[in-house]
């Protein structure tokens, strides 16, 4: 693993390198094998990102968009990332809806709507189901309780290793969550992470010795890159 922490001075600065970042494994991407995957997280911090991804020129043919997280709740409810990332960002590029891979969250049960997402994602993929696939890039956001996607604390979501996708749950609300080991089977896995609220969860996620099932993004320790973008106020004590 290949671990990078960058402390930017402010949100605008952190969504300038996060751009960067993404814009560059992109074209990295289509230039060796003709198309790049990306997989999005939800909550507030990228929802600026995803706005200023909107504003680039692409080739939107060769860009595949997927969620790493889902709430279990209609593509059309004010809590849905598929809503959120349309609004800041799909409804306003020429990107083909067939490249648009949303969780199907109108399946009977959450546990169902994983099972359609792994197979979704497989076939994708072409994948046999020994071996996880590799997204391009999976964006991660971090809470302040150390849990990232929907890998909360203490759930059975952070036991399951042979899935790609499983349920994950909040305070009782089901989400749809790619598993850690999918997460870490991508070429790069970026953490997008604002605000002081964040700084004592980041302390633990970077201690030398802390609980994973207590501090889930600790889980994360990709194969490839490992990208932490923080800002001032997240990643304060952080700078080395
Ligand atoms: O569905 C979600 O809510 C996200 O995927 C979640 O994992 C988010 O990234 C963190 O909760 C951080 O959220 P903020 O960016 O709002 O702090």
């Amino acid at each position: 693993m290949n671990k990078t922490v960058q402390v930017l001075p402010d949100q605008a600065a952190l969504v300038a390198r996060a751009l960067e970042l993404i814009l560059s494994k992109l074209e990295t991407a289509i230039e060796q094998q003709g198309r790049f995957t990306i997989a999005l997280s939800g909550g507030s911090t990228p929802k600026p990102l995803y706005e200023a991804i909107a504003n680039q020129k692409l080739p939107w043919d060769k860009i595949h968009i997927f969620w790493g997280d889902e709430r279990y709740v209609p593509p059309d409810h004010p809590d849905s990332n598929e809503l959120m990332t349309r609004r800041a960002w799909l409804d306003h590029v020429d990107i083909p809806a067939a490249n648009i891979h949303p969780v199907p969250t109108l399946e009977a049960s959450p546990e169902l709507a994983a099972a359609k997402y792994e197979q979704h994602l497989k076939e994708f993929f072409n994948s046999s189901g020994v071996e996880f696939p590799a997204l391009d890039v999976v964006l991660l956001g971090m809470g302040d309780d150390a849990h990232t996607a929907s890998l909360f604390p203490h759930t059975e979501a952070l036991k399951v290793r042979d899935r790609l996708v499983t349920v994950g749950n909040k305070d009782g609300n089901p989400r749809i969550s790619f598993t850690y080991p999918f997460i870490n089977a991508a070429s790069s896995v970026i953490f997008l992470v604002a605000g002081a609220n964040k700084r004592p969860a980041l302390a633990q996620v970077f201690a030398p010795v802390a609980d994973d099932f207590t501090y889930p993004s600790r889980l994360i320790q990709p194969q490839g890159e490992l990208w932490w973008l923080l800002d001032a106020a997240a990643g304060l004590e952080l700078q080395h």
